[in-house]
């Protein structure tokens, strides 16, 4: 079988060697021609999988190794597996990864917000935190920060709240003093009233705190980023962490500019998410073909750079948790290489294109907080019970 794939997919041989021959391609500028032979497709999140691509392929599997699946025309699919099925022909079969990146994104706001409270001389329990959308990101995150004392308040209008815990009003959580983006982008064809296109506007906007703090790492045309940028001139202390951006790889550098954290679309980059993605496709493909799994994520996983971070008797419980997030992710260096990268493009298109491709392609290892082993002091059953919710693998130390 031929297989044909993203070249930014890791892993691609060792999971995926044993289904035929791969042949790897640039995800952004795939085309037909790219996938004409292609049994087997693997795409990222920058590949568009829809008529134009696959019409003329023989393509019997498509796997995208990332949570979101708007790049993938899935009403398309389904119309063509519906006419192979009147015509006994097999279908398509098609998989995501659901889930397989959300701890990097959650670390990614803990980081976030941990840069926030600095800034506004606050501890994290100081905190009101809006969580939208409460699916693999969402209720993780939630998890994450009540147990770290800090008041959620979450909504999803297509959850349970027996499922995933108390849910609030969309305006509710608007009043928050950090509201968190965490729906998939869908339109108003697809999802009527809870279309999340442009879900955060100028009205919405208006709804928060003057001084809140707006985090987008979900998809960038969720948030209205002209609305996003004349609000940031009308209320000079309202922040926004921007992750994604509508447009992007080309974006607005105004907005950029004005962002307290601006980051090219890597809040899920995390090493472990992105192999788990590989891993879970593989997994897929494996049932597709009626092949055993023989292969497992953790024979490819390398040892954490930092395997132990420990910590002393008198540590405050505030900069432990700072130095224990920001030692296994600082978003302030992704932030810093994104602002001076794209600053010397002066704006041009193409340039702005090529470089904000190229800071995702190389970007650099990271590992999840769980891979963080952390000792602390016996008697600082504090510092060990913050450390844990935080989601770090805390061990005590010797007495
Ligand atoms: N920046 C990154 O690197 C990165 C990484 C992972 C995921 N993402 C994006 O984040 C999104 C969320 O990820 P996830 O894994 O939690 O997805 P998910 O599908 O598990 O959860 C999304 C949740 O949003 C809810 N939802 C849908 N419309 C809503 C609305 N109008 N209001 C409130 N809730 C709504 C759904 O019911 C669901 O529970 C993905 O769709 C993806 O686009 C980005
Ligand atoms: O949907 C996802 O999983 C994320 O947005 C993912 O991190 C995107 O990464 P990409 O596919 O663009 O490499």
């Amino acid at each position: 079988m031929q297989i044909v794939a993203d070249e930014n997919i890791p892993l691609l041989e060792q999971f995926f060697s044993e289904f035929g021959e791969i042949r790897k391609v640039a995800g952004r500028t795939m085309t037909s021609e790219d996938v004409k032979d292609a049994d087997i497709l693997l795409v990222r999140s920058v590949t568009k999988v829809n008529e134009t691509l696959i019409a003329n392929s023989p393509v019997k599997f498509i796997g995208t190794c990332t949570i979101g699946t708007d790049h993938i025309d899935l009403a398309y699919l389904d119309a063509l597996n519906q006419q192979r099925r009147a015509n006994n022909q097999q279908k398509i079969a098609f998989s995501s990864a659901p889930g397989c990146n959300a701890e990097a994104v959650v670390d990614y706001v803990l980081s976030a917000v941990s840069v926030l409270i600095d800034k506004r001389d606050q501890i994290f329990q100081d905190l009101s935190v809006g969580i939208i959308g409460v699916g693999n990101v969402g209720f993780r995150l939630r998890r994450r920060l009540e147990a770290m004392g800090v008041t959620v308040i979450a909504v999803d209008p297509f959850k349970d709240a027996e499922e995933v815990g108390e849910l609030s009003a969309l305006d509710d959580a608007l009043k928050a003093d950090v509201v968190s983006l965490h729906i998939p982008i869908t339109l108003a064809e697809d999802a009527a009233e809870h279309a999340t296109y442009h879900l955060i506007n100028e009205q919405r906007l208006q709804k928060m705190q003057p001084n809140a703090c707006l985090i987008n790492t979900c998809r960038g045309s969720v948030v209205d980023n002209t609305a996003l940028k004349a609000h940031m001139d009308k209320y000079a202390d309202f922040e926004s962490i921007i992750d994604v951006w509508e447009g992007e790889p080309n974006l607005d550098l105004q907005l950029m500019n004005r962002c307290m954290l601006a980051t090219p679309h890597i809040a899920g980059y995390s090493l472990d998410g992105k192999m788990r993605g590989t891993e879970q496709v593989y997994q897929a493909c494996c049932q597709t073909f009626g092949l055993p799994i023989r292969n497992k994520l953790a024979q490819y996983l390398p040892e954490p750079s930092i395997k132990k971070i420990k910590f002393g008797d008198s540590v405050p419980v505030r900069q432990a948790l700072r130095t224990a997030i920001r030692a296994v992710y600082e978003v302030r260096v992704d932030d810093g290489i994104m602002r001076s990268t794209l600053l010397r493009t002066n704006g041009e298109p193409q340039a702005m294109r090529t470089q904000f491709d190229l800071l995702r392609k190389n970007y650099p290892l990271r590992r999840d907080i769980p891979t963080m082993r952390v000792e602390v002091p016996s008697k600082r059953q504090d510092l060990q019970q913050a450390l844990a919710a935080a989601g770090f693998d805390v061990r005590m130390g010797k007495r």
